[in-house]
């Protein structure tokens, strides 16, 4: 007579977490890899050779402002503390520490007065030397990104101190790359197909999807598919998907390289409605212009903080819905932080460019000034329910890659936020104060 068969295992997660399917309890049963890999990392394929030694930064992210409503959720996304947790917390560099640093240059600029943030220390500067040497060779020699008159422009969007700003938990200079090609890219189609150098709502569509199959691949029949396949290197926006996608992809599990071009699709789709709104030169409702920049959004952006970091939250975590409302709010508080500090440059260009400001001032009547501090409170309001959707994700999931996803979100934040202010080169605040 044939052995009884095993009952199945049983998860030990909250019911919450359990009736989140098998990837779930797969989670639940590789808590103690998660853990070791909390302090290790998935290795992303080398670009180049080995980095220089890199200095040890502290791991632990930033804390709220005493007294400020994110004072609890800090404690919370700052992880646990005590004996035995060392290895839930955000993972220690694998490269060794360069005493003879420099110390961190204090960073120039100023917050926008009653926004509410959290100041991070400087990023570790010979990390950001090393993410922009190595980026600047990316760009000019794998994928001939821009001309020589966009030379200080590059160096002036300083790629490389927001990435190490937004990434204190990645273990490599080779795992930062993996954001920065990334960043790089994005803005190049942003750009070039969207905005600034030459970009237009005119035939955009079309441009954008086919810079999507960069990301996405076409599967077509033999007779196609070099076409295709040449069209991948016809242009700087393209070039830089396809590269920045490839080492991406590499470093990233199948899950998350979905989850990343799932997040592009909608940028692309955030892209299209502001372009179909400037052509009619059409002022959306304020509801109207959030829902389109939540699409034309820097989602994209933190949500690869696992892949950055070396580890993986599970695609059906990722995929709860309190997960994706804290996706959701960090990416719209990140992306309101652009409309503040890129509002001054944005009145000075060609035509009307929406940003929250402007669309508050013409949809409800109110003056620019009023209307950019109302902004201000539009986003502090997405960050105060970003925090607080943050901790109860935290609570719900108490699964280390959970909690460790959500630091790196906030993190993302927290850098983001530091590279507006301090991007003096690119951004200036107005003078309504
Ligand atoms: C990096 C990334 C995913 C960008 C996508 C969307 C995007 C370019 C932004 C959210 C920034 O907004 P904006 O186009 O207004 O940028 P600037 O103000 O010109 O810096
Ligand atoms: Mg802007």
């Amino acid at each position: 007579m044939p052995a009884p068969e095993p009952s199945p295992p049983r998860s030990s997660l909250p019911a919450a977490a359990s009736r989140s399917g098998a990837n779930v309890l797969a989670e639940a049963a590789a808590r103690a890899h998660d853990i070791k890999a909390a302090t290790g990392a998935r290795p992303p394929a080398p670009s180049s050779p080995a980095p220089p030694p890199v200095d040890v930064l502290p791991a632990d992210l930033p804390t709220a402002e005493a007294g400020t409503p994110g004072a609890d959720v800090d404690r919370i996304l700052r992880g646990p503390s005590g004996l035995g947790t060392a290895g839930l917390h955000l993972a220690r560099r694998e490269e060794p520490p360069t005493p003879s640093a420099p110390p961190a240059v204090p960073a120039e600029g100023t917050p926008v007065p009653g926004l509410y943030h959290h100041p991070v220390p400087e990023p570790d500067p010979v990390r950001v030397e090393e993410v922009s040497r190595r980026i600047k060779a990316w760009a000019l020699d794998e994928v001939d990104l821009y001309p020589d008159e966009w030379e200080e422009q590059f160096d002036g969007f300083s790629v490389g101190r927001y990435m190490v700003a937004c990434h204190p938990d990645a273990p490599t200079v080779d795992h930062l790359m993996l954001a920065t090609r990334l960043m790089v890219a994005e803005n190049a189609v942003d750009d070039c197909y969207c905005e600034d150098h030459g970009g237009s709502p005119i035939g955009l569509g079309g441009r954008l999807l086919l810079a999507h199959t960069a990301l996405d691949a076409l599967h077509t029949t033999r007779e196609y598919q070099p076409r295709w396949a040449e069209s991948l290197h016809s242009d700087a926006p393209r070039r830089a998907y396809r590269s920045a996608m490839e080492y991406f992809v590499r470093a990233a599990g199948a899950s998350q390289a979905d989850r990343y071009r799932h997040d592009m699709a909608r940028l692309h789709m955030g892209y299209l409605a502001e372009a179909a709104w400037a052509q009619t030169d059409h002022v959306p409702e304020v509801w109207e212009y959030l829902a389109m920049r939540q699409f034309n959004n820097f989602r994209p952006c933190p949500t690869i903080t696992d892949t950055v970091g070396g580890y993986e939250l599970p695609a059906d975590l990722h995929a709860q819905p309190a997960m994706q409302r804290v996706i959701a709010l960090a990416g719209n508080a990140t992306t309101i932080v652009n409309d503040l500090y890129s509002y001054t440059k944005e009145l000075a260009g060609p035509g009307r460019h929406l940003n929250l400001p402007v669309v508050i001032a013409e949809r409800e009547g109110l003056s620019d000034r009023d209307a950019y501090l109302k902004a201000v409170e539009v986003h502090n309001d997405l960050m105060h329910d970003f925090e607080a959707e943050a901790a109860a994700a935290a609570v719900a999931f108490p699964i280390p890659t959970v909690q460790r996803f959500l630091r790196g979100v906030a993190a993302w934040v927290d850098g983001n936020h530091y590279w507006h202010q301090t991007n003096t080169f690119r951004y200036s605040l107005p003078d309504f104060w």
